[in-house]
């Protein structure tokens, strides 16, 4: 595109994360790098508006996938962020999870992974001990399904088989790692890498767990109020204290993502294992998450357009050397019918009988 032409990207958001992502400082920055962000109307088909240069979203439903289909074929150079293929396989906590167990990456004294867990879809199985011996209490009961929904981040902390009895599958029974009770988010912006602490869970002692009664309810920790924060299990952790995990690390596996799942806009979530310091557990990986929470947010999204659409971005401008060019990954040609039927995996293994996207 010349740099004088003006680009356009569409957005199509729900009401809340348009309201959170689309604020005035980052509509003025585009606008003086000449991006324009212009809403895109659900009530009319996206074929009949624009054009645009790319389109943006987090929506999801057939009808909007094909529309995103009608409107690619109608406008080929138009760039979808991102496809709803790769976007699905976020959908479900084991094929999410899968992306990180085929990593391959060099590190050197750092090591990756994910904790052990299951995929239960019966209360049969659930109840059956042998069918997950090697998960040893507590575990973390997650909905297999993370379609956003406010149900698929309901979660539960089991201490014992008393727990189990309000657990409805499918579900995924995950190892409950001691992590000091501190995560990282890692914010991915195409090329663009940024990791942040949060508050999580705090420890669970061999000690604690013998008087802990079944099990304990929650829902997305990292977001909570401090007022929440301040009841006696939520006790404030320290954060200032924790120590970032290597950036290089960090970023390798975050570059190693990006290209195995075909996503530009995601962030995941790591944890450090307490009994093996430099031992790092990617445990959820999210779809366009709250970018507006990243310091600096504004610049980091308007270079991604400005790349996305073909505008230098300001470091080009600017002619600094050191800055890595944000380049899309092409859109996903994941087949989901490959969707293959195997079950668990401890640590990247994986047995017959659980839904393992093939890529
Ligand atoms: O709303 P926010 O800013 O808390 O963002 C949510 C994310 O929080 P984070 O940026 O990771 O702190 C949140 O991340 P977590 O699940 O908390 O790890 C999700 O990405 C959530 O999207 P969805 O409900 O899974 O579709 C994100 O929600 P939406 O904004 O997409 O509704
Ligand atoms: N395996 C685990 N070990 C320890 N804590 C965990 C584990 N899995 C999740 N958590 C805690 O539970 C929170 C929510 O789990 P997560 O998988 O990130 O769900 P959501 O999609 O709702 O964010 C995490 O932010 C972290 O605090
Ligand atoms: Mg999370
Ligand atoms: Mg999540």
């Amino acid at each position: 595109m010349a740099d004088d032409k003006r680009g356009v990207v569409g957005y199509a958001l729900l009401p809340k994360k348009q309201q959170s992502f689309i604020q005035d400082s980052l509509l003025s920055l585009c606008k003086s790098r000449g991006i324009d962000l212009v809403r895109i109307d659900q009530d009319r088909r996206l074929i009949d508006q624009g054009p645009f240069d790319c389109v943006l979203h987090k929506m999801y439903g057939d009808d909007w996938r094909k529309q995103l289909e009608e409107f690619q074929i109608e406008n080929p150079n138009s760039t979808i962020i991102d496809s709803p293929l790769s976007i699905e396989r976020l959908h479900n906590r084991i094929s999410m999870l899968q992306a990180v167990s085929e990593l391959k990456i060099e590190s050197g004294t750092d090591t990756f992974g994910i904790p052990k867990q299951i995929v239960i879809y019966d209360k049969d199985t659930l109840f059956d001990r042998q069918a997950w011996e090697f998960l040893k209490y507590p575990v973390i009961a997650k909905p297999l399904i993370a379609d956003g929904s406010a149900k698929s981040h309901k979660m539960a902390l089991i201490f014992n088989h008393e727990g189990l009895n309000k657990l409805r599958p499918p579900i995924v029974l995950q190892e409950f790692v001691n992590h000091g009770g501190v995560i990282f988010k890692v914010y991915v912006v195409g090329e663009f890498v940024k990791c942040v602490k949060r508050k999580s869970l705090p420890d669970v002692s061999e000690e604690k767990l013998k008087s802990l009664e079944g099990s304990l309810p929650f829902s997305q920790v990292s977001n909570l109020t401090s007022d929440d924060r301040n009841d006696k299990y939520y006790k404030l952790m320290d954060l200032e204290e924790t120590e970032l995990p290597p950036q290089s690390f960090i970023t390798d596996i975050a570059r190693g993502l990006r290209r195995g799942l075909k996503l530009n806009l995601f962030n995941f979530d790591v944890i450090r294992d307490a009994r093996i310091g430099n031992r790092y557990l990617v445990i959820d990986i999210n779809y366009f998450p709250g970018y507006a929470k990243m310091p600096g947010y504004e610049t980091v999204l308007t270079d991604f357009f400005c790349d996305v659409v073909g505008k230098k971005s300001l470091s080009e401008e600017k002619e600094k050397g050191g800055v890595d060019k944000l380049q899309v990954v092409p859109n996903c040609d994941v087949d989901l019918t490959k969707i293959a039927s195997k079950t668990c995996c401890s640590d990247g293994e994986e047995k017959e009988k659980s839904p393992v996207l093939q890529v």
